[in-house]
């Protein structure tokens, strides 16, 4: 199953020792449960505090969850040239190794990269490859449908803790059939513990508005260094660029990574929700005090999506739209 075989050229570091136990580092990350009659009010301070939760009590069964982590599974396995032919490179979207953009940076680490075009039902024309159609097209439709519908759910209860009118103040930008939303499913290939960790996806925030990420039982993940336990049948959220924008800096979009140190291989999958290209992102007049100035000077998510393109993952691309 593993494809990749060169990781020399993959930064090598010491296994990374945790200043805290597991369950100390548990203790750090908010949990937000859906069910709860204050989650909007949970939300809210997750996404002020760490810009990150682990969201319980969803609607989404682990069956669902579990059939498409079964055909990425499945697709991960076939010989490197089927893989490829799903379009290598992953630009814009398709198969990749190692390579992550196009900055030079690399990774422990294979994936398919999705982007979802709303207006032909949840598949984009970038799954090229009949392979990929066949194995992933309903397991696929079942699950982006459910949690971009989560998401949406997400941002209503984002805007009601905030007080923001109307409600679908946040959502909409989702629900527009021009949104641009991604789903990416990664395979960290499992190795030698005997051979140190190595940095499967560097350090990074994501550019976009939300992402939704849910992974199997395999550790790798950490927000600002502390390794997130996880847990397959909840997600883990956080807050991106364009919703720290949206809120004049009140959310954080928080640095995250994922360190590879595995006898067992990490296979997750991220939903990562943007509007359309053309919508200018600036902060919500609703949440903006009286004489309070935007943080940002203005762009629209198309120019924001090129600049962050063009840079290195660890680059805090937002700095170049602040104003100083
Ligand atoms: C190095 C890069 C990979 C990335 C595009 C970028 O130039 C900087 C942002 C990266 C990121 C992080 C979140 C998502 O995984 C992603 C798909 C995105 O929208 O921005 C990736 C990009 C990618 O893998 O191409
Ligand atoms: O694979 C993971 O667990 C996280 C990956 C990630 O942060 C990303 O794809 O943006
Ligand atoms: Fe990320």
């Amino acid at each position: 199953m593993v494809v990749i075989t060169n990781p020399s050229t993959v930064d090598q570091f010491p296994i990374p020792k945790l200043h805290r136990p597991p369950a100390a580092a548990a203790a750090c990350i908010p949990i937000v449960d859906l069910n709860s009659p204050t989650a909007a009010a949970q939300l809210v301070s997750a996404c002020e505090e760490l810009g990150f939760f682990k969201l319980t009590n969803h609607t989404i069964s682990l069956n669902l969850m579990e059939n498409l982590e079964d055909e990425a599974v499945k697709f991960f396995s076939l010989p490197l040239w089927k893989k490829d032919a799903a379009g290598a490179g992953a630009a814009p979207s398709g198969y990749g190794s190692r390579r992550i953009g196009h900055m030079g940076d690399v990774g422990w680490i294979e994936y398919l990269l999705l982007q979802i075009n709303s207006i032909n039902p949840s598949l984009s024309t970038s799954l090229r490859q009949e392979t990929i159609k066949t194995f992933f097209i309903s397991a696929l439709n079942e699950y982006i449908t459910a949690v971009k519908k989560l998401a949406c759910e997400l941002l209503e209860l984002i805007a009601e803790g905030l007080g923001l009118r109307p409600r679908n103040a946040l959502s909409k930008l989702l629900m527009d059939e021009e949104s641009d939303l991604i789903l990416r499913l990664n395979h960290y290939p499992s190795r030698e513990s005997s051979s140190g960790g190595v940095t499967g996806f560097g350090e990074h925030t994501d550019p976009q508005v939300i992402s939704i990420l849910r992974s199997n039982n395999t550790w790798g993940l950490q927000v600002l260094w502390v390794p997130v336990p996880p847990d397959q049948s909840s997600f883990f959220v956080n807050v991106g660029d364009s919703l720290q924008v949206l809120t004049n800096g009140r959310f954080k979009s928080v640095k995250h990574r994922v360190l590879t140190n595995s006898l067992q291989s990490r296979v997750s999958m991220i939903f990562f929700g943007g509007p359309p290209l053309k919508e200018r992102v600036a902060p919500l007049p609703h949440l903006m005090e009286e004489g309070e100035e935007s943080l940002y000077r203005e762009f629209t998510w198309c120019e924001y999506k090129a600049t962050a393109y063009a840079s290195k993952l660890v680059d805090n691309r937002l700095e170049l739209f602040e104003k100083h």
